[in-house]
């Protein structure tokens, strides 16, 4: 038995309360009220959380862990130390490895190293197309079978409609959710940063705001057609939200998430030609930021990612052009969102932690993301008040990529649990 003390939880009103969370048998037995009367058990171990909020384990649907294949990049155990160090306890892992999690066997393998790990929970998602290459349906049945919780091509658009639509039908089938990284090859080109400001100023091909948008709007239309539960991956433009926000409104089964950088950077913040802030979808403009900001509020966005997404720093320093995409996510996410939006009053502290928690638990089906009696005991302790600098130095990961560097923040995760079990502390 482990029992955390004195927690700062949030309570359904969103208000703070004070709470001892029992855990036993890896799930939460019972909460007592902080100022009943009350002795702790004998022998149950004991973290006195006074004066630290304690939330449900942070919830990450959009993850690269790299393994098979990319191992110099991140592993299935450093990418879930990394997680568990952001204060995550559920992730998602996106199928663009090598080999592509395109067959069961490479499902399985990824469980198989997530569970030697024994960090967080893993969920990988299979490759809509064999090899990520658009030409041809992965066996969706056996993935899923497998243990394959979604079906995503990210990375790459897939740029045949039809093609798309068949995974649709397939996938509403089988009850299973297609994830979409929405990206029009004919409009991208060489672009590495998007349109606009940045890219002129340096002469670099941009990204338009289309090439995102256009794959919402068609999926959009797909998923009418096919009735599937369609998801938009890392959402970025003005656009796009405006297609899903007409489309949940029409009762259309569309989910989306959005990244912290496309919440908190433009391309106006873009200080240099220094490829650790280049990722895709491109940071956007100003108005685009906005936008996001909006749509996470009234819910056009459903949840927030980190898309963590680590290289080497050898890759990451060929240059604004050549280096690939992609930054790393998961331990900087939750303090970079509460300094930005809580600290500064934006949004109240219970609605960042639900688009990190219950709200993903919710679009996915997931038995997570509550603080509540017979819950999985997967907890996340944050010390809100301590303030420290971005290093990325002392990341778990292997990845070192961050935009981020030297940003003074606070909201930092101290300790975590799996399914009561410390996976993580300070
Ligand atoms: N987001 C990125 O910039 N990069 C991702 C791919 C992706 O999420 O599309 C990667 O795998 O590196
Ligand atoms: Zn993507
Ligand atoms: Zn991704």
């Amino acid at each position: 038995m482990h029992i955390i003390t004195n927690a700062n939880v949030l309570n359904e009103q969103g208000e703070i309360t004070t709470k001892h969370i029992v855990m036993e048998g890896g799930v939460i037995r019972t909460l007592i009220d902080g100022d009943s009367e009350w002795k702790p058990l004998e022998g149950a171990e004991i973290t006195d959380a006074a004066g630290k909020l304690v939330t449900p384990g942070l919830i990450d649907m959009h993850v690269h862990l790299r393994e098979p294949g990319f191992e110099h990049k991140e592993t299935i155990e450093t990418g879930s130390r990394s997680a568990a160090k952001g204060g995550f306890t559920t992730i998602a892992c996106m199928p663009n490895t090598k080999p592509v999690t395109d067959n069961p066997e490479t499902v399985k393998l990824v469980l198989d190293k997530a569970r030697e790990a024994g960090i967080v929970k893993v969920l990988p998602y299979a490759a809509i197309t064999v090899r990520e290459l658009g030409r041809e349906l992965t066996d969706f049945t056996a993935l899923k079978a497998a243990g394959a919780i979604g079906f995503t091509d990210d990375g790459v658009g897939v740029q045949n409609a039809q093609m798309m639509k068949n995974a649709m039908r397939m996938a509403r089938e089988l009850d299973m959710p297609v994830i979409a990284h929405c990206e029009e090859n004919s409009l991208v080109e060489k672009g590495c940063v998007t349109e606009g400001k940045f890219a002129e100023k340096h002469g670099l091909v941009g990204i338009p705001n289309e090439s995102e948008a256009i794959h919402v709007g068609r999926d959009i239309l797909l998923a009418e057609a096919t009735g599937v539960h369609y998801h938009v991956c890392h959402v970025s433009t003005e656009q796009s939200i405006r297609l899903i926000r007409q489309a949940k409104s029409i009762g259309i089964n569309v989910t989306a998430e959005v990244c912290p950088h496309h919440l908190i950077l433009s391309d106006e913040d873009i200080p240099g030609l220094d490829a650790n802030w280049k990722m895709n979808p491109p940071l956007r403009s100003p108005r685009d930021v906005e936008a996001c900001i909006e749509a996470l509020q009234d819910g056009t966005l459903d949840m927030i990612v980190t898309d963590h997404a680590p290289h080497t720093e050898e890759e990451k320093a060929k240059g604004m052009e050549m280096a690939p995409f992609g930054i790393v996510g998961f331990e900087t996410a939750f303090p970079l969102l509460y300094t930005k939006f809580v600290e500064t009053g934006l949004w109240d502290l219970a609605f960042l932690v639900r688009r990190m928690t219950a709200d993903p638990a919710r679009v996915f089906g997931l038995n997570a993301g509550k603080l509540e009696e017979g819950a999985p005991a997967d907890l996340t302790m944050i010390d809100l008040d301590a303030e420290k600098e971005v290093d990325p130095n002392q990341f778990a990961s292997k990845g070192r990529n961050t935009p981020f560097t030297g940003w003074k923040l606070k909201g930092w995760p101290v300790k975590t649990w799996v399914d009561g079990k410390v996976v993580w502390a300070e």
